[in-house]
């Protein structure tokens, strides 16, 4: 099954055309990034894919279901730049969140194999659950967050450049980690950022779009050699996809 189905969709506010007949289909497992330039719409494709803004046109599925459907059986979730952690909650009761407020709602979540704790270990904050999001670095509150995002076992995960905010140091650990969570869950991920390495190291495709209006450019597939490890770096293959991305983007 797909992940997610676009299928000619296009988003309109107002009279302006945000993103126009975009088709893809995203197989489940897939890791692909999102590169274009400013404003060509990569923020707008992933909320019209978490239901967040309709589509004017065209179809879109997650999972075979509406985004509605999804959304409302947590079938995704969503990471932002920003953490957005509730400041008052330690880690741990910032991850429990959405559990909570899917009892008190009355949701049925399925039940995940790893708990809150386990997650926060996955992403390597064992020993900080009970820390407040004021007393972790930037790159641990983000690393609550994807841990607050994998709660309900999101079977798609939607990242808006996650770790644009950190320095390059941090970033480049967190992109390892995720990638060894991708393996580790088998998720699906969407990831939206403006480092063309960043979006080369960790996507299997990466998805160029265009500005003016918001079209597919191109779908770059990334034969790099897996597991990804921080040496694929200092390769020519690898400088090679840079380079025919920053072409690709001079373009757009
Ligand atoms: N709620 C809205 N109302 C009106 N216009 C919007 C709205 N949201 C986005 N836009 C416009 O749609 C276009 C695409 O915005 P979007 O945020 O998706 O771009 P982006 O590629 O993510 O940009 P960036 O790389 O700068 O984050 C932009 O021109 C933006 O001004």
């Amino acid at each position: 099954m797909m992940a997610a189905t676009l299928k000619e969709a296009s988003v309109k506010f107002g009279n302006f055309t945000a993103l126009q007949d975009i088709s893809l289909d995203i197989p489940e497992g897939d890791f692909w990034t999102i590169l274009g330039p400013s404003g060509c719409g990569k923020s707008t494709m992933l909320r019209l894919v978490s239901d967040l803004i309709p589509a004017a046109s065209g179809e879109v599925s997650v999972l075979g279901k509406s985004t509605q459907e999804a959304r409302l059986a947590r079938e995704f979730a969503f990471v932002f730049q920003d953490a957005t952690l509730l400041n008052w909650r330690s880690a741990l009761k910032n991850v429990e969140l959405p559990l909570e407020i899917g009892r008190k709602r009355g949701i049925d979540i399925p039940k995940g194999n790893r708990t809150p704790r386990e997650l926060l270990k996955l992403v390597g904050l064992e020993g900080r659950e009970n820390a407040l999001p004021h007393e972790l670095s930037g790159g641990m509150r983000q690393r609550v967050a994807i841990a607050r995002a994998l709660v309900c076992q999101p079977k798609l995960l939607l990242m808006d450049e996650p770790f644009g905010a950190l320095d390059e140091m941090t970033r480049d650990h967190l992109n390892l980690q995720l990638l060894e969570i991708w393996k580790e869950t088998g998720t699906t991920i969407l990831f939206v950022t403006h480092s063309i390495a960043e979006a080369v190291f960790l996507g299997q495709k990466v998805l160029m779009l265009q500005a003016h209006p918001g079209r597919v450019k191109e779908l770059v597939d990334i034969d790099l050699p897996e597991p990804r490890a921080v040496k694929v770096r200092d390769t020519a293959q690898f400088t090679a996809y840079c380079s025919r991305l920053r072409e690709l983007l001079e373009e757009c």
